[in-house]
């Protein structure tokens, strides 16, 4: 057994975990309908109810008390004071430095990272600016149109996501458009709209050795250059965001044009640095820091507030609740309404990067469950397709709904149908209905004894399922920033407890070895026993139709 489980604090919780299997949630609110009054909080312009978990007083007491004893508090100081906590990679963690718009010094090695910061964003503000008003011109001294943002995981997911949900605050006049797959059809079906003397492309790599940006970047310079047929005409169309200044230049990119960041910014929290300028371009340079502003708020919240008023640390400790005590292997996040819609797959990499992992900083592989599978999708889209599964499969399955109460898009009567099935689905997945109900509208609709007897068990629904739900009055750049954050800080905190590095990400390197060794393998017949024989079968099919 680990120190972890061993613990008293752990043991107690198994304990109190098996006794709440039993507790239906309708009995929890049956018994204390102030729940939704308790188990409610309103942070940074967000209202985040997280009655429907399956938590009492003494759950949430417990929880604390593994945090108190696991020392998340001290972790987080740690982490807002620039300590290394990414030990296997040697690196502080401050996305928070990013958007520390009080600017208050936060300290790397002895040294303000402040300035730098500010730095880059005064020159996001020059650059977003000059475009926006005609100043930064393409080669011919046409205007920017179109914005190409190439880049994959969190040089994608990020500012995708946030320009989609922020999609009412665009400036008019220019589209932001995101390539990141290495599939050949991405990229060759959006340069076939584009005009390449309107259009300027943003090569988003930290590292800038990523095979499937560098592969597309070279492809849109190819094609850039087919038409400008001038290389000069490149500064003017390609700009990098990057920490690496060496393999910028060496891309043919000027670094007068490149937005740098910092090793201890994390991809997959990176869309507050300069990785996040498709943003700035999409909404302005104002827009980008009222997100900014947003996640500050939450990261103040969680700097400052008393544990037992603490959101993210609560929501992290209920997630760590769901997964290590209940059982729950997944996390359902559904947003209602399409702006938001990317979210899910935003918070799989945010979340499944960080605490995918199964040994602990002490390097031990752990015995307890660690981060969820995260998936899920937009409201109400879902309900007609996976939602069956939630209301009547077998497995405990947590969730996240999220919506904002009003629309930038005011038409008809769809934001409040949308609402009111967001709340039918948080209700209807909480209470379920069981046997007596069933057969009571059965009878009521007229339906014989026998069909009763035989349809009635697979209309019984039996509830229980937790979920959270997170409000907000409207979809502004504020609302988005604090979402974000907040999550990110859930993260944090599941990661702290279960004493694992949240901040590195060695499982995807091994695939990329081997796709290095495999691509000068595509489409030649395999010799014998250099692969595993599944693998040179599958070599041998490619080869069969590879012309
Ligand atoms: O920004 P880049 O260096 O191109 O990296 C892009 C992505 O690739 C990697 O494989 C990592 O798993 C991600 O965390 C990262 O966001």
């Amino acid at each position: 057994m680990s120190r972890l489980t061993r613990s008293p604090a752990w043991q107690k919780l198994v304990h109190h975990g098996e006794q709440m299997k039993s507790v239906h949630l309708s009995d929890l609110f049956t018994q204390h309908p102030e729940r939704a009054q308790t188990y409610a909080q309103q942070v940074a312009g967000l209202h985040v109810d997280y009655s429907k978990q399956r938590i009492t007083r003494d759950t949430l007491d417990l929880l604390q008390q593994l945090a108190a004893d696991c020392g998340v508090l001290a972790r987080r100081d740690a982490m807002f004071a620039g300590e290394k906590i990414n030990t296997t990679e040697d690196r502080s963690v401050l996305h928070v430095a990013l958007r520390n718009r009080s600017n208050h010094p936060i300290l790397v090695d002895g040294e303000n990272v402040m300035p730098e910061v500010n730095e880059v964003l005064g020159r996001m503000r020059q650059f977003t600016d000059s475009v926006h008003e005609g100043r930064w011109l393409g080669y011919s001294g046409e205007r920017i149109t179109d914005v190409v943002n190439i880049g994959i995981g969190g040089s994608d997911l990020g500012p995708r996501m946030v320009c989609d949900a922020l999609a009412s605050h665009g400036l008019p006049g220019l589209r932001v458009h995101f390539v990141a797959n290495i599939a050949p059809s991405e990229i060759a079906s959006l340069l076939k709209t584009l005009d390449p003397a309107r259009t300027l492309f943003v090569v988003a790599s930290k590292t800038f050795t990523t095979q499937e940006t560098l592969t597309n970047a070279h492809t849109a310079r190819r094609w850039f250059l087919d038409h400008a047929q001038n290389e000069s005409a490149i500064e003017k169309h390609f700009v990098a965001v990057s920490t690496n200044h060496k393999a910028v230049a060496a891309f043919g990119i000027n670094t007068d044009n490149m937005f740098g960041f910092w090793d201890w910014v994390g991809g997959r929290y990176s869309l507050w640095s300069a990785i996040g300028l498709p943003i700035a371009l999409y909404i302005g340079m104002d827009g980008f820091e009222r997100l900014l502003e947003g996640a500050h708020a939450m990261d103040e919240h969680f700097r400052q507030a008393p544990a037992e008023q603490n959101l993210p640390l609560i929501l992290g400790l209920v997630d760590v609740w769901n997964s290590s005590f209940l059982g729950a292997e997944t996390l359902a996040v559904l947003p209602y309404g399409t702006r938001l819609g990317r979210l899910p797959a935003y918070l799989q990499q945010a979340s499944m990067e960080s605490n995918g992992k199964s040994v602990d900083l002490d390097g031990q592989r752990v015995d307890y469950a660690t981060g969820p599978v995260v998936w899920g999708g937009a409201g109400t889209n879902g309900q007609h397709a996976f939602y069956q599964l939630l209301h009547q499969g077998t497995r405990l399955i947590p969730t996240d709904f999220i919506a904002s109460i009003r629309t930038h898009s005011p038409i008809g009567e769809q934001q409040a149908m949308l609402l009111a099935n967001m709340l039918a689905q948080t209700r209807a997945l909480m209470l379920g209905r069981g046997l007596d109900a069933v057969v009571a509208e059965m009878k009521a609709a007229g339906i014989d004894d026998e069909t009763i007897a035989r349809v009635s068990p697979h209309r019984v629904f039996l509830g229980n399922q937790p979920s959270s739900t997170i409000l907000f009055p409207q979809m502004t750049p504020e609302a988005v920033g604090a979402l974000i954050a907040l999550y990110e800080h859930r993260i944090f905190v599941a990661g702290a407890i279960w004493h694992i590095d949240s901040y590195d990400q060695w499982g995807v390197e091994l695939g990329k070895q081997m796709a290095g060794e495999l691509l000068p393998a595509i489409g030649k017949a395999p010799v014998a026993g250099s692969f595993d024989p599944s693998t040179e079968a599958l070599l041998s099919t490619i080869h069969k139709h590879w012309v």
